[in-house]
């Protein structure tokens, strides 16, 4: 396998590092707009460091984390991955989907905010399949996923039961239970307690002091409070790397540019999920 070879470095202990990151989106169904989101993004992860993105709505925090797991591609700058079944360091903001299904199985995991449930399995087998698909012997497999379950205190009875008709907090539970059975150096949280009563969110910020205790990085955004200030070791204000605070710094002074041709971040970003006007 030939992957993208990194020109850059990161420090020798980081698992994971981000150098002048852009992103933007262009808007094809809105004549190729381009609306800008971050720009010279940069930040080192290290083991059992618990790095949260926070600032406002709309900032970036969710694409940051999208960029780094490789579900968006990014503009510029490099995102370095400490690959764990080489020890090499990896590009992952040069896009090979090789690479990024590597690192996705080896080094990479994350919990994002919905399950995304595959019709007909069971809770119990949607949360053992990382392990199963790693080699781990399916009958142990499915006894730690059993532990975790019940862990998060979801009904046994609902272990057999595919999730598509689980509650929000129900499918959230098995998405957490998937995403921390294994043990990747890196994982990613986009809101994980997002769906969870108090009870359950405990669990989730012991589950992840675990992690963090086992030298996992966690790279995560969480609204929550008090699971931030339970596991936070660092904070990234995603503010500082703002491509919009510039535009709306040029566009503002000028009203009667509102309306023209010569729209502000905010009025694209209403756009976007507006869609096209019939
Ligand atoms: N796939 C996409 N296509 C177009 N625009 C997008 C896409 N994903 C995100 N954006 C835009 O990028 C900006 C940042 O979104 P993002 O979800 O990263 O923000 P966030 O800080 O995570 O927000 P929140 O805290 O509300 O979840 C938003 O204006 C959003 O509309």
């Amino acid at each position: 396998m030939t992957f993208h070879q990194p020109t850059g470095s990161m420090p020798q202990s980081a698992l994971l590092s981000a150098s002048g990151v852009a992103k933007s989106f262009t808007m094809h169904l809105r004549g190729g707009i381009r609306l800008p989101v971050v720009e010279d993004v940069g930040f080192a992860l290290h083991p059992g460091e618990c790095l949260v993105l926070g600032g406002p709505s709309g900032v970036g925090k969710s694409s940051i984390l999208r960029m780094v797991y490789g579900n968006y591609a990014i503009d510029g700058g490099q995102i370095l991955v400490r690959n764990r079944r080489t020890g090499e360091l990896d590009d992952l903001g040069g896009g090979d989907p090789r690479l990024i299904l590597d690192l996705r199985r080896d080094s990479i995991g994350y919990v994002s905010q919905f399950l995304r449930a595959v019709p007909r399995v069971s809770a119990l087998d949607i949360v053992a399949e990382p392990l199963i698909s790693r080699g781990t012997d399916p009958d142990e497999a499915r006894e730690r996923a059993t532990a975790l379950l019940d862990r998060l205190h979801l009904p046994s009875a609902l272990f057999g039961l595919p999730p598509a008709t689980f509650s929000g907090g129900e499918k959230q539970r098995v998405n957490i239970a998937r995403g921390f059975i294994t043990d990747h150096p890196v994982l990613l949280l986009d809101e994980p307690t997002a769906s969870l009563d108090a009870a359950n969110r405990d669990v989730v910020i012991a589950l992840i002091k675990e992690k963090l205790q086992a030298g996992t990085g966690v790279l995560g955004i969480f609204h929550d409070q008090p699971v931030r200030d339970a596991v936070v070791t660092r904070t990234i204000d995603v503010s500082s790397f703002s491509a919009r605070k510039k535009i709306e710094a040029v566009t503002e002074p000028s009203s009667e540019r509102h309306g023209s041709s010569q729209q502000t971040s905010a009025s694209l970003q209403e756009e976007q999920f507006r869609g096209p006007q019939r």
